[in-house]
């Protein structure tokens, strides 16, 4: 089921569609809660990076309406709001190779309001970083971090950051979740992050935003989705001359595939109903399991490739 949140949006979109060459994005439609973590997921070339940048106002969008902490994009509303806004693109940007780390920072403090050198050099302590090097001598991971804490450094209300873990070994990773723990702590920010890391939402999401083909697949509060999705394996009673018709009946069946002669695997988002009614149609249920995340996505992406 996908969720519908109280929470006011920091990002809204209804209908939202942009194309470049034979890639479309959209329509898209859906409300990113405040306060919240969402992460998008979808398999590459999904449109994560389109999206992100579309939001940033660098692709812009060709029809429907999106709102960005309360302003509307191609309003006319000036970019005053991208200055509440930290972005993280996927790869870094090959004519700042020159600066240092700590020359990139002074440039960035002079954009926004809320820059903080204070926090930006603490951010590349706990990093263990050199701000004092170019950043074309810097290793993938170490400019990483470098970025990382320029993003942070001036607090921004919304943080969309593309693949921010990429290039980072398990210790920086680390680093950076207690970093953006920290960030959400005051309650009042919000933080949209692409990733392919099931364990980064798993550890960080609130929410997670299913993406594939530029369609949104579904927005789900992940911690009911990974309650409520099963994987049931059932097996059919020839004596009770069951079959599969029943199967597809099955209360909120999201996926059925045949597993061998007779045996079924289900996957459904309300368990204790469809597992009930397997039973009640003479069905015996030998397994129900628990899914993870990347097999709730494929499953997601089955549905849709049936749909198209
Ligand atoms: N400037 C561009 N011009 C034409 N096509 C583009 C451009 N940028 C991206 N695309 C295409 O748009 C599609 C979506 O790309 P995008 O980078 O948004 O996907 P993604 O979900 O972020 O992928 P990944 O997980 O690999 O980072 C892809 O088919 C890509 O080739």
């Amino acid at each position: 089921m996908t969720v519908t949140t109280d929470t006011e949006a920091a990002v809204s979109l209804r209908g939202v569609k942009l194309q470049h060459d034979k890639f479309v994005l959209g329509p898209l439609q859906c409300d990113i809660p405040r306060g919240m973590v969402t992460a998008i997921v979808g398999p590459n070339g999904s449109g994560k990076s389109t999206l992100f940048r579309s939001l940033l106002g660098l692709e812009p969008i060709q029809a429907g309406e999106a709102e960005v902490l309360g302003s509307r994009l191609n309003g006319g509303q000036g970019d005053s709001y991208k200055t509440r806004i930290g972005f993280l693109a996927e790869n870094p940007h090959s004519h700042e190779n020159n600066l240092t780390a700590d020359e990139k920072a002074k440039f960035s403090s002079y954009w926004y309001p809320n820059w903080d050198f204070e926090r930006y050099y603490k951010l590349l302590r706990h990093f263990d970083v050199d701000g004092s090097v170019k950043l074309s001598k810097l290793s993938k991971g170490m400019r990483r971090k470098v970025e990382l804490s320029i993003t942070l450094a001036h607090d921004p209300e919304l943080l969309l950051l593309d693949e921010p873990s990429s290039g980072l070994d398990p210790f920086a990773w680390k680093t950076m979740l207690e970093e953006l723990r920290r960030y959400m702590e005051p309650g009042d920010r919000t933080l949209i992050l692409a990733t392919h890391i099931m364990e980064e939402i798993r550890r960080l999401a609130d929410y997670i935003l299913f993406i594939y083909r530029g369609r949104i697949l579904g927005m789900y509060e992940k911690d009911r989705l990974l309650d409520d999705w099963r994987t049931l394996v059932v097996q059919q009673q020839p004596a009770v001359g069951t079959s599969i018709e029943l199967l597809q009946r099955t209360p909120g069946l999201q996926g059925l595939t045949e597993a061998g002669p007779g045996l079924y695997r289900l996957e459904v988002d309300e368990p204790e109903q469809g597992e009930t009614y397997c039973r009640s149609c003479g069905f015996q249920v030998l397994a129900v399991q628990r899914m993870e995340l990347e097999d709730i996505l494929s499953c997601l992406i089955r549905k849709e490739e049936a749909r198209r």
